[in-house]
């Protein structure tokens, strides 16, 4: 049995319930019988797979939902060595589909070797007209700069047989001269009206009766993030039904741990204390929360703790720090100075209060 943010996912255009207008115009696009290399940028859970999913099917039909999962070995020639690196890819007769920031530091020749090997079997169209074959490359904000270098060059050198459509939720992350290369299709997170519409339009589906303020707390839970809605709702659906009006969305075991970070935080302002955290930190970063995660879902924690007079001074460092974490490397030296740092901030303001 397919989840509901799959069985549900609209396969069509015309099924859109939210990005209407953006479906509209891709519709345009694809009726002129070409497009451009195509770059789609929003947050988690917006829609971008889908619309990629659809701009798809609408080039080719149906037969792209045909796919291949493969992890398989490239061999790539490099001019001091062979290198060999494995990589899953989904793939139907029309597209292929991969995330090359999975093979780590390898990820340049990856990009630049199955560019070329797709472009080498070109496919014929109906009409015996040469067609392209599209490349949907996952997550290219994280890949390395001489990857996207290599992304550049090898977008021109092939763009006769071959377009690339590129998903990514941090455009700031992509360099320019990739960006320029392509259109580029802002997917903005939905609004909490249209995450209702679509729970509404799920569980009419599913026949189930949805009370107002139930949904109204799933849709506050979801924070405009489609699949974190649907996944919540057939939770739900599966903990207790007839939902009840009172009835709490079940929350994500690492939400909670990181609520209980934060108390940890607002409750003792020490040295000890930080060494905890730090514990606790590694365990979400050994558990693959992902850091840029940790520090917002923390951020919003201790929002919810802390008195309005030190509210902005915490989100303004915790987007300093946020940006440290995009550009260094070790993930709990950020996050444990930003915990060092709100710990300050706390202390101090509970000294200025006279609280401690
Ligand atoms: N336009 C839409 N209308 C109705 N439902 C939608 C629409 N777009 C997405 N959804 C629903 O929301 C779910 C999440 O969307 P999707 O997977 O496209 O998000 P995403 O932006 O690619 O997320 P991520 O970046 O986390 O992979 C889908 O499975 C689908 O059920």
């Amino acid at each position: 049995m397919p989840l509901w943010v799959d069985k549900y996912r609209p396969s069509s255009f015309d099924k859109f319930v939210v990005h209407k207008d953006i479906a509209e115009n891709l519709k345009k696009l694809v009726a002129t019988g070409d497009f451009p290399h195509t770059l789609f940028y929003g947050p988690p859970g917006a829609g971008k797979k889908t619309l990629v999913m659809a701009l798809l099917r609408a080039i080719y039909g149906a037969g792209v939902e045909k796919v291949r999962v493969e992890t398989k070995p490239w061999q790539i020639e490099l001019p001091s060595r062979k290198l060999e690196v494995e990589l899953t890819t989904l793939s139907s007769t029309h597209h292929l589909e991969l995330n090359p920031a999975d093979v780590g530091s390898n990820d340049r020749y990856v990009v630049q070797e199955i560019i070329k090997e797709m472009a080498r079997s070109r496919p014929l169209g109906v009409d015996g007209s040469r067609g392209f074959k599209v490349l949907v490359l996952n997550e290219v904000d994280r890949l390395s700069k001489e990857a996207q270098q290599g992304l550049r060059r090898t977008m021109e050198k092939y763009s006769a047989a071959c377009r690339l459509v590129m998903v990514c939720s941090n455009v700031s992350k992509v360099m320019e001269p990739v960006r320029s290369r392509c259109l580029c299709v802002r997917v903005a997170a939905p609004t909490d009206e249209q995450v209702m519409e679509v729970l509404q339009g799920v569980a009419k589906k599913e026949n189930l009766v949805l009370p107002g303020p139930f949904a109204a707390r799933v849709v506050d839970y979801a924070g405009r993030n489609l699949r974190r809605a649907l996944l919540c709702l057939e939770v739900c659906r599966a903990q207790q039904y007839p939902f009840a009006e009172g009835q709490e969305p079940q929350r994500a075991d690492w939400e909670l741990y990181i609520a209980e970070v934060a108390k940890n935080i607002m409750d003792e302002q020490s040295p000890k204390q930080l060494y905890l955290v730090r514990g606790k930190l590694y365990e979400l970063l050994a558990n693959c929360v992902p850091p840029e995660l940790i520090i917002r879902q923390l951020t919003y924690e201790l929002l919810k703790r802390m008195d309005d007079e030190i509210k902005l001074e915490t989100v303004s460092y915790a987007a300093q720090f946020e940006q440290r974490l995009q550009e260094g490397a070790k993930a709990i030296f950020h996050l444990e100075a930003f915990v060092a740092r709100t710990m300050s901030n706390v202390k101090a303001y509970m000294v200025s209060c006279g609280l401690a």
